[in-house]
C-alpha cells in the first residue's frame, strides 16, 4: 500500500529550509518514484528494515507503541511524544491526511520519528490540507513502513520500552530522551491568555495539549498559561486566578522540579488544583507521593480507567510511560486502570487537590470523562460544596 504521490510531495517540500537540506540522492530517488530504504535498529540489536515516506534523515529516541486506531495528526502534535519513535499498530496510517492547524494539539510536530504498517499517500478527508508524509517531510521528522509493527510491538511489550534509532545511510548513536528536562525544551516561555470568562485558571505548561485551553475556554473561563517553571507566588504577578491546572508533558516527571515547587506552593495556600497526565504525576510528587516508569507504558484511546469504588468503567485516552505508584499520604486512589491495576487519578480527602493519568480532554475522544473539568470548575467556583 505505498502509494506516494512523491513529485506533489518534493514541489511543497521544497519550501521549507528543513526539506531544502534533504540529499541530491534522495531527492532524484523521489522523482524516479524509486523507493528510499531506512532502518528502525533497537537498542538490543534487532533491525526492521523500512521505506521512507518522512524526512531522509537519521533520530534516535525511545521507540513506543499506541494502539489507537485514530487521531495520529493529535498523536504527533502532542509534546507529551517529544523524544519518541512513536509506532502507531492501526494498519493503516495516512488515509485521512492531516487537518488544518486549528485543529492540531501544538503548531508543529513533537514526535521524533514515526513507524507505521501502511502509509496511505492519497488522502481522503474533506478537512484534509496536506498528506502525512508531505507534513513529515516539510517539518524534518523521518518515518518508516516496516509493514511489521505487530512484531515490533511484541518485542516490546517482552522485553519493555526501548532506545532505538532511524537511520538511512549513517549510523547514529543512541540517546536516551529520559534524562533530558523535556519539559523544558516544550514549555512556552511567554504568558499567555485565552477566552474572557468569569473565572480564571493558571495552567502551568509543561507541554499542554490546546485541547486543553478549548475545553476551559468552553466553560466559561479566563486561561493564563504560564511557563512550566514560571514564579506565580512571586510579589509582581500581574494576574490574579482562582485555579491551577497542571497539563500533560514529556519525559520523567522528576525532571520538572520547578514545576513540582509551584504545585507544592499552590496546595500549602488551599488553592484548587486540578492534574493531567504529567501533571498527575507532578501533584503527585508535590503532596508526597512517588512515581515509577512503566515496562511499556499506556498509548490509545480506549483505555479503561475503573472509578474507585464503584463498576463505572470509563473509557479514556492516554499516553504515558511512567505512573504514580505511591499515592500521597491524605489522598485517595481515585480511578484504576482495569488493564493492569495501575493508578488513573488521586484525590485528596477533604481538599480540592485532584488528578488523572487520562486525559479529560481526549482530542481525538472518547469523551467520557470530560466532565472532570466541570467537577474542577465547581471546586473552583465554590458550587455544590
Ligand atoms: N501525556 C503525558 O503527560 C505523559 C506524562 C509522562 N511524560 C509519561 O510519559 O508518563
Amino acid at each position: 500500500m505505498h502509494n506516494k504521490n512523491v513529485s506533489g510531495n518534493l514541489l511543497e517540500a521544497t519550501s521549507s529550509p528543513i526539506a531544502v537540506e534533504q540529499d541530491a540522492a534522495h531527492r532524484a530517488m523521489l522523482i524516479a518514484n524509486q523507493p528510499t530504504y531506512g532502518a528502525l535498529v533497537l537498542e538490543d540489536g534487532t533491525r526492521f528494515e523500512g521505506i521512507s515516506f518522512g524526512y531522509h534523515g537519521a533520530i534516535s529516541g525511545e521507540v513506543v507503541f499506541c494502539t489507537g486506531m485514530v487521531g495520529y495528526p493529535e498523536a504527533l502534535t502532542d509534546a507529551s511524544f517529544s523524544g519518541q519513535i512513536l509506532t502507531m499498530t492501526f494498519p493503516i496510517i495516512g488515509n485521512y491526511g492531516v487537518p488544518d492547524k486549528a485543529l492540531w494539539e501544538d503548531d508543529h510536530i513533537h514526535i521524533a520519528g514515526l513507524i507505521v504498517s501502511n502509509y496511505v499517500d492519497t488522502p481522503s478527508h474533506p478537512q484534509s490540507k496536506m498528506s502525512l508524509g508531505e507534513w513529515l517531510q516539510r517539518e524534518g521528522v523521518p518515518a518508516l513502513e516496516i509493514k511489521d509493527t505487530r512484531l515490533l510491538t511484541q518485542h516490546i511489550r517482552n522485553h519493555g520500552a526501548m532506545l532505538g534509532k532511524i537511520v538511512f545511510d549513517e549510523d547514529i548513536p543512541f540517546h536516551d530522551p529520559n534524562i533530558e528536562n523535556l519539559v523544558a525544551r516544550v514549555s512556552g516561555t511567554e504568558v499567555r491568555h485565552n477566552g474572557e470568562g468569569d473565572t480564571t485558571i493558571v495552567l502551568i505548561d509543561c507541554g499542554a495539549k490546546q485541547n486543553i485551553v478549548r475545553s476551559l475556554v468552553a466553560r466559561n473561563v479566563h486561561v493564563v498559561t504560564i511557563p512550566w517553571d514560571y514564579d506565580l507566588f512571586s510579589e509582581e504577578r500581574p494576574f490574579d486566578f482562582d485555579g491551577i491546572l497542571i497539563s500533560n508533558g514529556p519525559g520523567n516527571p522528576k525532571m520538572a522540579a520547578q514545576a513540582v515547587e509551584t504545585v507544592r506552593m499552590a496546595m500549602e495556600r488551599n488553592i484548587p488544583t486540578m492534574g493531567i497526565c504529567l501533571g498527575h504525576q507532578i501533584l503527585s510528587l508535590a503532596a508526597g507521593g512517588d512515581t515509577y516508569k512503566l515496562k511499556f507504558g499506556h498509548r490509545s484511546q480506549n483505555q479503561p480507567a475503573i472509578m474507585c469504588g464503584t463498576k463505572r468503567c470509563y473509557i479514556t485516552t492516554q499516553n504515558h510511560g511512567f505512573a504514580v505508584g505511591t499515592v500521597p499520604p491524605d489522598f485517595e486512589p481515585w480511578f484504576v486502570n482495569a488493564n493492569d491495576g495501575s493508578n488513573e487519578g488521586i484525590k485528596h480527602h477533604e481538599r480540592p487537590f485532584f488528578s488523572v493519568q487520562f486525559h479529560p480532554e481526549a482530542a481525538p475522544g472518547p469523551e467520557d470523562t470530560d466532565w472532570l473539568f466541570d467537577y474542577f470548575l465547581e471546586k473552583v467556583r465554590g458550587e455544590n460544596d
